[in-house]
């Protein structure tokens, strides 16, 4: 019986899963938090995961070892494979301004012709030309950048040769420096970006086994979401991330050219595409406003299923940290159509929930127009174990909704890639889930989305 291990470093913390190569059943996991912020030592990455390795008990028994992580976050390593500064994360959003001069200098047309999406905050290229013109002094000592992912990978290899980073076509595809249908790095953009060329991870393949430690054997990794997909294994369903991102994607064969920036056309773990959505602003949401009722999360969850769907016309804009898409990095939360009458902890509660999958319902009509199957929704991330968020969601997406048991659904997609490379085969095994979904229907609410667009609206009528 051979273990396999998989890993997701994500915003908030670390999780590692230790399984079963052959059955994928789950052996053992620990975790470790990572620091708050949107600018984060790696160093920090580095030892959330050896707390959370010793957490599961050690790799001594384990065969191969996966990473998924946090897309785009900005890593710059000096020729000596020093990192230059602190990694700017995929929510940070300093870069804005960049995104819009980056967009303006090709149009956006051209951006999603070329790799797929359109530039804004988030993407690793972005951060590179605001380093290029915010912090020359560092930016003149960047001689290769890549992911959270892939220095923790580069990291676990024992290399500190920056020729050895490797990503994977998933990771590389949130750069915007990568073109995921032709699998080619666009150094033109990179350097249209930055001012110069640098040293950029090489792209594995899926299941290519990359410079591994001692016995210990190295899979390629790849994205949080991604990975998340690929542990899951959704089939025709659309899958929602509630984390601190929350995301909407779903596999296909063919890649979307987004002009508006709505839908990233990112790369997925085996080979195909994973059109993707998403919001700076998710399960952060809910323990804000659990925060400012002055309950716990379970205590917030029964708070809004006591509420009418609609929240009696209570409507929660969830743009707290700025939002992403739609590209509003200034904008802030707002809370409308408070009455006397409906100025209930329940209806805010349960706005507060609604508000949060509206943005995401939104996300999941524009998969629909670039042609992916949305006929379901799967809810995986750390806000799916509210019972509230279970139940309301598909009132607010309009479809049935399914939700897995609770579990680290990126950590198990890497483990199963680990797997794979274990394996040497040209299909992934088949790791079958050990508790039977929970499946949730009812009526989608009236007047919902409508309410929720016209209170989105005010920001971009500004
Ligand atoms: N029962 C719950 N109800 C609502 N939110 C929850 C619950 N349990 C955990 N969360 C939230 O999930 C988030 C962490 O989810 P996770 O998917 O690990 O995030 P990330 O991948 O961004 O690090 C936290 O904000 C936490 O408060
Ligand atoms: O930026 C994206 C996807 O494009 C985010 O999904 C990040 O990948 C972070 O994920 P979480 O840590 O919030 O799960």
């Amino acid at each position: 019986m051979p273990l396999v291990a998989g890993v997701d470093s994500s915003t908030q913390s670390c999780k590692v899963v230790i399984r079963d190569a052959d059955t994928g059943a789950l052996v053992r996991q620990g975790r470790a938090v990572h620091p708050e912020g949107t600018e984060v030592d790696p160093q920090a990455w580095w030892e959330a995961l050896h707390t959370a390795i010793a957490a599961a008990g050690g790799l001594d028994d384990v065969s191969a070892l996966s990473v998924g992580g946090q897309q785009h976050g900005m890593v710059c390593l000096d020729e000596d494979g020093r990192v230059v500064r602190p990694a700017l994360l995929w929510n940070d959003t300093r870069s804005a301004k960049a995104a819009t001069d980056l967009t303006e200098q090709l149009g956006a047309q051209a951006w999603a012709d070329a790799v797929g999406l359109v530039p804004v905050a988030s993407f690793t290229i972005t951060k590179l030309r605001w380093l290029a013109e915010h912090e020359p002094e560092h930016a003149a000592r960047v001689a290769a950048v890549c992911l959270p992912h892939d220095w923790l990978t580069w990291k676990l290899s024992g290399s500190s040769d920056i020729r050895d980073l490797v990503t994977d076509r998933s990771d590389a595809s949130g750069t915007g420096y990568f073109d995921p249908r032709a699998n080619n790095y666009r150094r033109d953009l990179l350097m249209l970006a930055f001012g110069r060329d640098l040293l950029l991870p090489k792209v594995a393949a899926p299941a290519e086994a990359v410079r591994g430690n001692g016995s210990l054997i190295l899979g390629p990794g790849g994205g949080d979401n991604a990975a998340a997909g690929f542990g899951v294994d959704a089939g025709d369903d659309a899958v929602v991330s509630l984390g601190t991102s929350g995301t909407v994607f779903a596999r296909s064969r063919t890649a979307p050219a987004d002009p508006s920036g709505i839908v990233a056309g990112f790369a997925d773990m085996t080979g195909q595409f994973l059109p993707l959505v998403c919001t700076l602003n998710a399960a952060r949401i809910l323990d804000a406003t659990a925060r400012v009722l002055g309950v716990d999360l379970p205590r917030l969850s029964e708070l809004a299923l006591q509420a009418e769907p609609g929240a009696e016309g209570v409507t929660l804009v969830p743009y707290f940290e700025g939002e992403r898409t739609p590209n509003l990095p200034d904008a802030t939360g707002a809370i409308h159509g408070v009455t006397l009458a409906n100025a209930t902890p329940a209806n805010f509660a349960r706005a507060a929930v609604e508000g949060m999958l509206s943005g995401l319902a939104e996300g999941l009509n524009a998969l629909a127009a670039q042609g992916c199957s949305v006929s379901g929704v799967r809810i995986v991330g750390g806000a799916a174990q509210s019972e509230a968020v279970r139940r309301i969601a598909p009132t607010v997406f309009g479809v049935p909704v399914v939700v897995p048991a609770p579990g680290e659904y990126v950590a198990d997609g890497a483990a199963r890639q680990a797997a794979w490379v274990l394996t040497g085969a040209d299909t992934p095994p088949v790791f079958s889930p050990a508790e039977r979904p929970e499946r949730f229907e009812a009526p989608l609410t009236a007047g919902l989305a409508e309410r929720y667009t016209e209170a989105a609206q005010h920001y971009l009528r500004r």
